[in-house]
């Protein structure tokens, strides 16, 4: 019975053990990140949200809108994600941090041969009347060049970047996922055509941060997370060497 206490006293004074058993014990309590708050399939449906800034993912179906936003709020359990195109079917908006938070991020149903002409619709609406949205993002699946249904996307977009009075709504920003997709030795044909199809279609579509959800760690991940930031007009430390990770990017929020 003393040689079994031993052995387990001696074990659990490890740091590596220590710092196990602390972390196994504080991750049901984890610090929420982020909240669900409303879903909207119709435009009388889209929440107030008191003008907290905002930005929305836009992209074909299925290359990973709801994967990367889920990336970027560390809650996993928050989203629904599919193989089969077509998952995300509403408007969702999501808190970043605390209550109350200061960003939301809005998921969004995607467009393409899976797309519907009534999400088409909803999109439209909330771009061009959300006075607190900061940013859109367009996503483009690293597997594939743009197609067509992507091309006229971004440039329609692109269109939208000023208004009448020359003001400008909200910018335009482009992410390149699913990256862990394209073998390693075309990345650098691929990465660079790409961007210039997007250069050529949208001059002023900020250039493509390139992500991936998938791999271990995640890639670009953090790069997003400062991104909104940026857009949302959060105070951001330059020379946080924390920059970007998911503890840094809920506190600059709860600011
Ligand atoms: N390999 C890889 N797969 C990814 C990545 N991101 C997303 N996926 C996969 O792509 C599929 C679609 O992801 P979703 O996040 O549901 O895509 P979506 O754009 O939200 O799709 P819709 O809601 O249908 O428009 C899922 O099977 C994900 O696991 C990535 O970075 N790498
Ligand atoms: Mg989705």
């Amino acid at each position: 019975m003393s040689i079994v206490f031993h052995h387990v006293s001696k074990r659990l004074k490890t740091p590596q053990r220590l710092l196990a058993r602390q972390k196994s014990s504080a991750a049901p309590f984890r610090v929420k990140t982020a909240e669900f708050l409303a879903a909207a399939s119709a435009a009388d449906q889209i929440p107030a949200l008191n003008g907290r800034p905002e930005i929305i993912v836009t992209g074909r179906a299925n290359c990973g809108k709801s994967t990367l936003l889920s990336a970027v709020l560390g809650q996993k359990d928050l989203f629904r994600t599919s193989k089969k195109a077509g998952c995300t079917r509403t408007l969702n908006f999501y808190r970043v941090g605390e209550h109350p938070g200061s960003v939301v991020l809005v998921d969004a149903p995607g467009y393409g041969a899976r797309g519907r002409p009534e999400w088409g619709d909803l999109f439209n609406t909330y771009i061009t009347t959300r006075k607190q949205l900061k940013r859109v993002y367009i996503l483009f699946n690293g597997k594939h060049p743009l197609n067509p249904a992507d091309l006229e996307m971004v440039a329609n977009l692109s269109d939208t970047l000023y208004t009448q009075e020359g003001a400008q709504p909200y910018t335009l920003q482009a992410i390149i996922t699913k990256a862990d997709c394209i073998p390693s030795h075309l990345l650098s044909e691929v990465l660079p055509k790409i961007h210039q199809q997007i250069w050529e279609a949208a001059p002023l579509c900020l250039p493509p941060i390139v992500t991936s959800a998938m791999m271990t760690p995640k890639f670009g991940i953090e790069e997003v997370r400062s991104n909104i930031a940026e857009a949302c007009g959060l105070a951001i430390p330059s020379d946080s060497a924390s920059r970007g990770n998911l503890s840094w990017f809920v506190n600059s929020v709860n600011k």
